[in-house]
């Protein structure tokens, strides 16, 4: 099945729109988890075993892999949802951008090694930048509107009369979506360039980082990116998710799962 056919379905399945990050941060796992050489892959599926019912999606970001040499790791976490969990997508958060036959390693990496759904990619370096993921038939999901404060630097020069970023978005929607298989990223600290991004893209799904940690407005983001059918959204926590504060009686996993479910009920109630 293909990216976006998974994903209507997950979000149908699990009533979800919440997708839950994997950023293993060595210094924040338990104690458990610390220093043993599976640590990663045992804390990262603890997780998704806890909140895969409640997920239309799982994305780890690379980085948090590749800086301690754990690629293994995520690749057994990636068998592990796509077996366990098949019917839940899995993004790789990886924000590659480079020449064409470079590009084309990068797509290997997400689609083959980890055999990912879909893949974070840079738009910046152009057209021939993403054919190669193209090629392949899975989702691209395009930085339009980072939800950091630095993001503005660039995605928000006027351009032909209008935001850089709205530009992102109409080269997508025009373009580069002819198969079908693009979204966007547009973060949840800027509603009012979600709302903007949804009037130009349609129905595209939008990857919608910056609830949680990042201090989001969730109403205000639902409000902004759901489509007609009260979809079009994986809205991502990762750290909020992942160290939250485990009350009493409650482990690391529990605690995950009991976030993850108000963050999905908030979603919900605002569809
Ligand atoms: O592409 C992303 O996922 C992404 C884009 C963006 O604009 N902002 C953003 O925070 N992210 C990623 O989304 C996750 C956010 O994590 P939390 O802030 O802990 O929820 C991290 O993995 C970021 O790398």
């Amino acid at each position: 099945m293909n990216f976006i056919n998974k994903l209507n379905a997950a979000w149908a399945a699990n009533d979800s729109l919440l997708c839950v990050g994997l950023d293993p941060d060595m210094e924040r796992l338990p104690a458990q988890f610390r220093g043993t050489p599976d640590g990663i892959y045992r804390f990262c599926t603890a997780i998704i075993d806890a909140t895969a019912d409640l997920a239309c999606a799982f994305k780890p970001q690379i980085a948090y892999f590749a800086a301690l040499g754990a690629e293994g790791q995520l690749e057994r976490i990636s068998a592990y949802l796509r077996d366990k969990y098949p019917h839940i997508p899995l993004i790789l958060d990886s924000k590659r951008g480079d020449i064409g036959a470079t590009a084309k390693q990068y797509a290997r990496e997400a689609y083959d090694r980890y055999g990912a759904d879909a893949v974070t990619v840079s738009p910046y370096m152009g057209s021939d930048s993403v054919e190669p993921y193209m090629e392949w038939n899975r989702g691209v999901i395009v930085l339009c509107r980072t939800s950091n404060p630095g993001g503005s630097d660039l995605q928000f020069l006027e351009v032909d009369g209008k935001p850089l970023y709205q530009h992102v978005a109409q080269l997508v929607a025009d373009k580069w979506n002819s198969n079908g298989q693009c979204a966007l990223v547009v973060g949840a600290t800027f509603p009012e360039e979600i709302h903007a991004v949804r009037a130009i893209v349609g129905d595209m799904p939008l990857l919608i980082p910056g609830i949680g940690a990042q201090g989001g407005d969730i109403e205000a983001t639902v409000r902004a990116g759901r489509t007609d059918a009260g979809t079009g959204m994986m809205i991502n926590s990762s750290r909020a998710i992942l160290y939250a504060a485990p009350r009493a009686g409650e482990d690391f996993a529990a605690a995950a799962r009991r976030v993850a479910e108000e963050t999905r009920l908030v979603i919900n109630a605002h569809r």
